[in-house]
């Protein structure tokens, strides 16, 4: 008996895309290599990540989270590397659940590494035909920043930079630059120093001012390379930019809000006073299909 096909859906949020695995009952064996297969743009499917979409009582690291997040974002980098978070994923994955019909618009919790996230989905407008492959903009309560304290820097080539080191689940090092073209090619992953400070890696975002409030940034993902968009990436840097600036929700007592541009779109990023950011968004399902497994698991057809 041939070994059924396994179906997949493709998507993005602000062109950070995605190949998603729908997989409720975590029954499919996903090690690193058929990750970094399914990824892979040229002979795979293509993607800057995978969202294994799992039930959290069916997945080890998720089952103490299941009476809080019926779903878990089991995150993987495209080259099968493992991550706590992604928040564009976030957006994505929370698009598929409703797609799938599994949650509707409304608010809805997600399980991550990084612990629950909450998601808000916009309602569908008559304009995308109330359709639940609608865009409209997702919403996502990103936890709290954590901003190390030191000296960071980051340097590409002879250039080298001063660096925020912001948590945002994941690790971050943020760097204001002149120019988003001085960070160069960004094919390979610039210094960090020290490199000690991120033992896990790190992803790195260079980020220029476009106004008041309102930035853009280029971005290397550890695991991915460069790509079009980072969400934990852009909320890094709002709250980098925000201290830059002067301003600290905590202190003011206000809600500070940031536009961040990304090479493949916009994202709008606010912090409250009691720390927690929230970015928003949109998502969006491009494409569905099978994946051969022998192809998969490399065994010759
Ligand atoms: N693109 C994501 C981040 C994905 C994980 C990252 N590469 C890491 O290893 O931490 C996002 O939108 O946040």
């Amino acid at each position: 008996m041939s070994t059924p096909r396994i179906p997949f859906l493709k998507g993005h949020g602000t062109e950070n895309d995605f190949v998603i695995v729908p997989d409720p009952d975590n029954t499919l064996d996903l090690p690193p290599a058929a990750v970094a297969r399914l990824c892979d743009r040229r002979a795979g499917i293509g993607g800057d990540g995978l969202l294994h979409v799992v039930r959290s009582a069916a997945h080890p690291e998720a089952a103490g989270m299941a009476d809080r997040a019926e779903w878990f974002m089991d995150y993987r980098n495209s080259d099968g590397s493992i991550a706590e978070m992604c928040g564009n994923g976030v957006r994505v994955f929370a698009r598929y659940l409703q797609r799938a019909g599994l949650v509707g618009e409304g608010d809805l919790a997600i399980a991550t590494r990084a612990g629950v996230r909450r998601a808000h989905i916009a309602k569908s407008t008559a304009a995308h035909g109330g359709s639940a492959a609608a865009e409209g903009d997702i919403t996502v309560g990103m936890g709290k920043s954590l901003l190390a304290e030191g000296e960071f820097t980051v340097s590409v080539g002879e250039s080298r930079w001063p660096a925020r080191n912001v948590n945002m689940g994941n690790p971050h090092a943020v760097a204001f630059v002149e120019d988003l073209a001085q960070a160069g090619n960004l094919f390979t992953a610039p210094a960090v120093h020290p490199a000690s400070a991120y033992p896990d890696g790190v992803n790195v975002e260079f980020v220029v001012d476009r106004g008041p409030a309102h930035v853009a940034l280029r971005v290397h993902e550890r695991g991915a390379g460069e790509t079009r968009s980072c969400g934990t990436g852009a909320c890094a840097v709002m709250v980098a930019a925000a201290r830059r600036d002067g301003i600290d929700p905590a202190v003011t007592g206000r809600l500070a809000t940031y536009t961040v541009d990304v090479p493949g779109g916009r994202l709008v990023i606010s912090e409250h006073p009691d720390g927690t950011v929230e970015m928003t968004g949109p998502a969006v399902i491009v494409a569905e299909g099978m994946i051969d497994p022998d192809w998969l698991s490399g065994t010759p057809s």
